[in-house]
């Protein structure tokens, strides 16, 4: 089975949590790409659920699926979220926004009762950082706001490299939100929860890519079938 085969019975695995009249938080990439598409021909079938993307992309993908849409202005909480992640440690930490979602994403999956992580299972790992961590930052200013950064990473003790994404034309990536990325090649972070508070409390980050505590579950996708993992 190749990996977007595991991607997608890891999506599938996801919906049987899907329940008439829930109100769903769409996660972005293409894990939740194919959680989008297999609920739309739920839908299609008859299921009644709404849902809230969480970037433009999945935007267009849940109306290309016929999957009814709303914002967290017209409801007033999410049933379930259904994301991917770039990486997910034992106590289901992740890091998140390869795909530069990651601060619509936090915002929903921060508004939901549950979060259900879906991934092939090469994205489990002991500990977080071989996947470079994105940190949303506003773009005023971008040379203090490094200088806190770095002085951030001392402070939990990490370092590494940090470079501002650019888009497949060469030109600086600017997310839905009208931000940049800075990427951060830390290789390991040991203490995922205080590094998320030190960035936090930087004026110029947005936010940043360690969702701590978020994920309810993850579903992980191998070659020897599916686990499930709920956190403890
Ligand atoms: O910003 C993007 C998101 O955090 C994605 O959920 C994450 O990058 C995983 O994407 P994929 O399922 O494509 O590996």
């Amino acid at each position: 089975m190749n990996m977007d085969q595991l991607k997608r019975q890891a999506a599938a695995r996801a919906l049987d949590e899907v329940r008439d009249g829930m109100q769903l938080g769409l996660g972005t990439g293409s894990t939740a790409k194919h959680f989008v598409e297999l609920l739309g021909e739920r839908v299609a079938a008859g299921l009644n659920v709404i849902g809230v993307p969480t970037s433009e992309a999945t935007r267009a993908d849940a109306e290309r699926c016929g999957v009814p849409l709303t914002t967290l202005d017209e409801i007033d909480h999410l049933d379930i979220t259904v994301d991917g992640a770039d990486e997910i440690d034992p106590q289901l930490n992740l890091i998140k926004g390869g795909g530069g979602a990651l601060l619509r994403e936090k915002i929903v999956a921060a508004a939901s009762d549950r979060m259900i992580v879906i991934a092939d299972d090469t994205k489990w790992v002991p500990t977080l950082g071989r996947f470079p961590l994105p940190v949303e930052v506003i773009p005023f200013g971008l040379g203090a706001t490094r200088r806190a950064i770095e002085k951030a990473f001392v402070e939990c003790g990490v370092s590494g490299q940090m470079a501002v994404r650019k888009a497949k034309d060469g030109h600086v990536f600017v997310t839905d939100g009208g931000h940049w990325i800075v990427d951060a090649q830390l290789g390991r972070i040991a203490d995922p929860a205080s590094l998320a508070k030190a960035l936090s409390a930087i004026p110029g980050v947005v936010e940043h890519g360690l969702f701590i505590g978020l994920a309810s579950s993850a579903v992980l996708a191998g070659g020897e079938g599916i686990r499930v993992i709920e956190r403890r």
